[in-house]
């Protein structure tokens, strides 16, 4: 091609899209990725929403790194309004043979659609396509008695009225006009995606541990502060919130749980400082420390953990670069804890000197319970923002992963890193 020639490096479509949106609205663009990317083929009617793959493809990657530590020869799912293309399910069973989906959708014509799409990939016997009503509950668990799920997820139809999609059509409030060329069943329920996500809510309150994370993703950030706000009123504390950025396309998901699994801050919180408010508090806590030996901080550590009785761990070396925003850092050692019970605070303590004081039945019952998991990290940061004087330091990051006390994380935490900076000192 001529030197001069733009088009000699070909142009990168999905940039494109972004600064052209009519394009993104193209059912052509969408089935084109599926097909190249994903050996998926779909068909989507012409007067029904067009999924950007990138967007529905951020969320399903989310929710794997979720499950990443999910065993078992099957994932299960549920994807509430799976719309036309069926997108979700078709694009997670893609990824991993092991997830299986129920997918529910009112409007018969997308419904037809997506039992089209799925039978088109052969994935019948991966998602089964349920007819659900507009009155009727959002989670079909009642179909499914004996069953229990893993996470279920959502892409809520998200404005009040009509005349909110009018509003909205010069790209305020979501996707350019042409984008927008869905039905009405798929864009507007009463109350917008806010009210949708609440009568969620309140399902999972009967379902509860049927399944492990809800989840549901969000157009507009101003639902969030109300959903928030709808979790903390009905007491349930263990939620996240994540955002899915695609160019200048901006989503956020909600998820919560019943269950004692506690999310890693990267996987359920924002960093952004303006909205941390509306946050969980942190799972993760970080503590720098003043030593730079490895060696000496890892040993310090193993022994903070050898001397509690009712704690158990599995050290392992990892040498991993991860990338923190501007930060750079290198992941060292990677340290599995389980509790039985509180053996650290100082009440504990006194209470072990004193063996009589607590009877032998009761020591047992608890200790084949454990209370807490969490996990441990050395990590070695290189703090770059301030180039011309790199500064080196070793950091532990403590992630509670399951229990349902967090002052018992906090303090098992706080009385392990002073023993281990306490022993590491130079
Ligand atoms: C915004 S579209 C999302 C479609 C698809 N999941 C996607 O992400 O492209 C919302 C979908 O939910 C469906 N829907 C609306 N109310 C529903 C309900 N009560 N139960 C199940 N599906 C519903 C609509 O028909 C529509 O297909």
């Amino acid at each position: 091609m001529h030197v001069r020639n733009p088009y000699r490096n070909p142009p990168d479509i999905l940039l494109l899209a972004d600064a052209y949106p009519a394009l993104k609205a193209c059912r052509r663009l969408t089935e084109a990725l599926l097909k190249r990317d994903f050996n998926i083929t779909v068909q989507i009617p012409d007067d029904r929403l067009c999924p950007p793959v990138p967007n529905r493809l951020n969320y399903i990657l989310w929710l794997q790194d979720i499950l990443s530590e999910t065993l078992g020869d099957q994932i299960r799912g549920i994807d509430i309004g799976t719309g036309a293309s069926a997108i979700y399910p078709l694009l997670a069973c893609r990824l991993d043979s092991r997830w299986r989906f129920v997918a529910t959708e009112i409007d018969e014509k997308s419904y037809t659609c997506a039992l089209s799409n799925i039978g088109q990939n052969n994935l019948q016997g991966h998602i089964e396509l349920v007819r659900a009503t507009p009155d009727g509950p959002l989670f079909p668990f009642s179909l499914f008695p004996d069953a229990t799920f893993d996470f279920t997820m959502c892409n809520p139809p998200f404005y009040t009225s009509k005349a909110e999609v009018e509003a909205s059509a010069d790209g305020k409030l979501r996707e350019p006009k042409a984008v927008c060329t869905g039905a009405e069943v798929e864009m507007i329920t009463p109350g917008g995606e806010a009210a949708f996500v609440k009568r969620m809510i309140d399902e999972s309150l009967d379902s509860q541990e049927r399944c492990r994370w809800y989840t549901s993703m969000l157009g507009k950030f101003s639902s969030l502060a109300g959903i928030v706000e709808y979790l903390n009123q009905r007491e349930i504390s263990n939620y996240g919130i994540t955002e899915f950025v695609q160019g200048q396309t901006r989503r956020w998901a909600i998820i919560w749980s019943f269950t004692k699994t506690r999310l890693p801050d990267y996987l359920g919180r924002i960093r952004n400082p303006t909205i941390q408010h509306l946050m969980p508090p942190r799972n993760t806590l970080r503590q720098p420390f003043s030593t730079t030996n490895l060696s000496r901080l890892t040993a310090a550590l193993e022994n903070a953990l050898a001397n509690l009785d009712s704690v158990t761990f599995a050290p392992n070396t990892v040498q991993q670069t991860v990338a923190v925003s501007d930060d750079e850092e290198l992941l060292l050692t990677d340290i599995l804890i389980s509790a039985t019970r509180n053996s650290w605070s100082r009440a504990a303590r006194r209470k072990a000197k004193n063996p009589n004081a607590a009877s032998q039945s009761a020591m047992e019952i608890e200790a084949s319970t454990v209370v807490m998991r969490c996990r441990l990290q050395i990590r070695r940061v290189v703090h770059s923002h301030d180039r011309a004087d790199k500064q080196e330091g070793l950091v532990v990051d403590a992630s509670w992963m399951e229990g349902q006390d967090r002052a018992l994380f906090d303090s098992f935490v706080s009385h392990v890193m002073r023993k281990a900076e306490m022993a590491s000192a130079e």
